[in-house]
């Protein structure tokens, strides 16, 4: 470890630098901007993709949807345990990123719909092809995204020094704008890509450019992290920490279980019982680590509601109207409220809010922070519910109107404009029409009816499902509310869960916040699957009286728990177990330093002469 550290201070001294920042993060901040406007891009059409292209109905795309939320973020310990034990974090990020870029391929290619249309009426003949090829490419992204997802954090940071405490934090800062910055662009240009008409042999929605755009930008973001090869601190794999946790419990949990009977005298904590074999120290970060994780249990109700923007909040959009006048917004592309409101409200919450509040005398802690986030997110599926509500009473007649008659009523709702050609061999005429969004209309055509001549009266048509008459900005609340909840739940949340964790198991704490993720994913496919409520408002409903619930339990944890400073407490151990052998250790590590700095001058001097040679 002492000969790890010299070397890194060694490197970070020789390597360059732009405005006090190592020049390998730009690689590493590109990187990551490329890759998230891979991953969210693809994300924003995904639920549209299922139910318009494979066809699935709304429950049935949901579930799929969150399952593969879920696994991308199950997948972040595969990826811990494989950078850490064995491949180094450089390794598993070019990995993994080929594994990604594959599927997002395999996605791409899973929605031509040309490939199997063999009838050529623009719809596929055979849907399990692409069902098939598509669930392989999600398997894929998952397996991707999350294994990186870890590391790419953790190697970034790594590329400072011990002295650049600020550069790191600003680092981390820029990090999670890149995040958001990468998730706007893509939210806003995928839908647009897939709304395209595009195919060989019929025009149908251009799911295929959609995805395949996020696909070049993984390949992009994989290229750009490779450039930066050469100027990189790439630190050894440490070992496998997790594993050494897992087998430090299990001994505690059976070494108790084998002197259960009275007469053994119990321990301080259960966790005690593994000094029979492991080292104190490391059981006291265990316990660290433990008393963090209990408190994560009631987390994953908060990503419950937070990942349902991308499934049920778009599908909900779907039903709206997007005329914003000058634009016409897509239903997926609602999304990008929430990363515009993150750019805005990270800014505003660290330099306004939250020092407001200190100067009121307040001590607004970290894990009150994110019980306000918890409460802004019930609120936020209120306002979902208040406004499914709308859209219902708005929907409840499907009447059959004359078009002309139905257009005088709403003329408001009128946006589209298309014209239909009607042709029998030599002879045509045309028809133009006004359409409300998300409406369906049946045309009546005379079969008196004489081409050449004007069919613009002759034609009536008859209303199906009437044009979505809610407007698409009644969800900017409920995005409002979700993202403030964001960021007093994630962004503190993340910044707990580093600040509470022991030095050398920082990893092991975010693979367990980002599991959190996952299982709050799982627990909308359940309670979705279980309560089957026949109104979606009544879902809404039901998500945020369980987090309420949830809420009132996490502060009644957070009450009781008391912050820690793991640097004090390690350091404590280190200097009990130092002052048994002191005089012995000491020595030892004068000579070893002493060693290691002459080792390095050395290869110091003959990568000195090597460069005068060349030249
Ligand atoms: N606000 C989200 C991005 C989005 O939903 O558009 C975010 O910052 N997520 C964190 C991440 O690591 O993706």
């Amino acid at each position: 470890q002492l000969k790890d550290r010299l070397y890194k201070c060694h490197f970070i001294k020789q390597s360059k630098e732009v405005c006090g920042y190592p020049l390998s993060i730009f690689f590493i901040v590109v990187n990551e901007f490329c890759e998230r406007f891979s991953y969210y891009g693809m994300r924003a059409v995904l639920v549209l993709y299922f139910k318009y292209f494979l066809r699935w109905d709304d429950d049935l795309a949901t579930s799929i949807y969150h399952t593969f939320v879920a696994l991308c973020y199950l997948t972040p310990i595969l990826g811990a345990i494989v950078a850490d034990s064995w491949l180094g974090k450089f390794k598993t990020i070019i990995y993994l990123s080929i594994v990604y870029a594959i599927g997002q391929v395999a996605m791409a290619v899973s929605a031509i719909h040309d490939i199997t249309d063999t009838d050529r009426d623009g719809t596929p003949n055979n849907m399990t092809f692409h069902v098939v090829l598509s669930m392989v490419g999600l398997f894929l992204i998952a397996l991707g995204t999350g294994g990186i997802k870890p590391c790419v954090a953790a190697f970034g940071g790594d590329q400072f020094g011990d002295h650049q405490e600020r550069q790191r934090r600003t680092f981390f800062s820029v990090f999670y704008l890149c995040i958001n910055g990468g998730s706007l662009l893509s939210t806003i240009i995928t839908p647009i890509l897939r709304a395209q008409n595009c195919g060989i042999y019929s025009k149908q929605k251009c799911y295929s450019l959609a995805f395949g755009v996020p696909a070049a930008l993984m390949v992009v973001a994989l290229v750009v992290f490779i450039v930066g090869s050469g100027m990189y601190y790439k630190a050894k794999p440490e070992g496998n920490i997790m594993g050494d946790v897992c087998k430090c419990i299990g001994f505690a949990i059976s070494n108790r279980y084998k002197h259960r009977s009275k007469q053994y005298p119990s321990r301080e904590h259960w966790m005690d019982w593994a000094e029979d074999k492991y080292d104190k120290l490391l059981i006291a970060q265990i316990k660290m680590v433990l008393k963090v994780l209990f408190l994560y249990i009631p987390l994953p109700m908060f990503w419950t509601l937070f990942d349902q923007k991308g499934s049920r909040w778009t599908l909900q959009a779907t039903t709206m109207d997007g005329n914003f006048g000058a634009i016409v917004i897509q239903p997926d592309q609602m999304q990008t409220v929430n990363p515009i409101l993150i750019l805005t409200l990270v800014p505003i919450m660290d330099s306004v809010i939250y020092p407001l509040i200190k100067k009121c005398g307040l001590n607004f802690t970290p894990l009150k922070r994110m019980t306000v986030g918890m409460f802004l997110a019930a609120l936020a599926f209120v306002c979902a519910a208040v406004v499914q509500i709308e859209i219902d009473v708005s929907r409840k007649h499907l009447t059959y109107f004359n078009l002309t008659q139905f257009l005088k009523i709403f003329p408001f709702l009128i946006i589209i404009r298309a014209t239909f050609f009607l042709q029998s061999g030599q002879l045509s005429c045309a028809f133009s029409r006004d359409f409300g969004f998300g409406s369906s209309y049946t045309f009546f055509i005379p079969s008196t009816l004489s081409l050449g001549s004007n069919c613009q009266e002759s034609i009536t048509g008859a209303e199906d499902i009437k044009p979505n008459s809610v407007h698409m900005a009644l969800q900017v609340p409920q995005y409002f509310f979700i993202t403030a909840g964001e960021v007093m739940f994630s962004v503190t949340g993340l910044e707990f869960s580093y600040s509470q964790a022991p030095s050398n198991m920082k990893a092991v704490l975010q693979a367990g916040w980002l599991l959190t993720v996952a299982i709050g994913n799982f627990i909308v496919l359940i309670v979705a699957e279980v309560a089957k409520l026949p109104k979606q408002w009544t879902e809404y409903v039901l998500f945020a009286s369980l987090l309420l619930c949830v809420c009132i339990i996490f502060s009644i944890m957070a009450y009781f728990y008391t912050y820690i400073d793991p640097t004090e407490i390690e350091a404590k151990f280190r200097r009990n177990v130092g002052d048994d052998d002191d005089d012995k250790n000491d020595k030892q590590r004068k000579l070893e330093m002493e060693m290691m700095k002459r080792d390095l001058d050395r290869s110091d001097d003959e990568h000195y002469k090597g460069k005068q040679t060349k030249m």
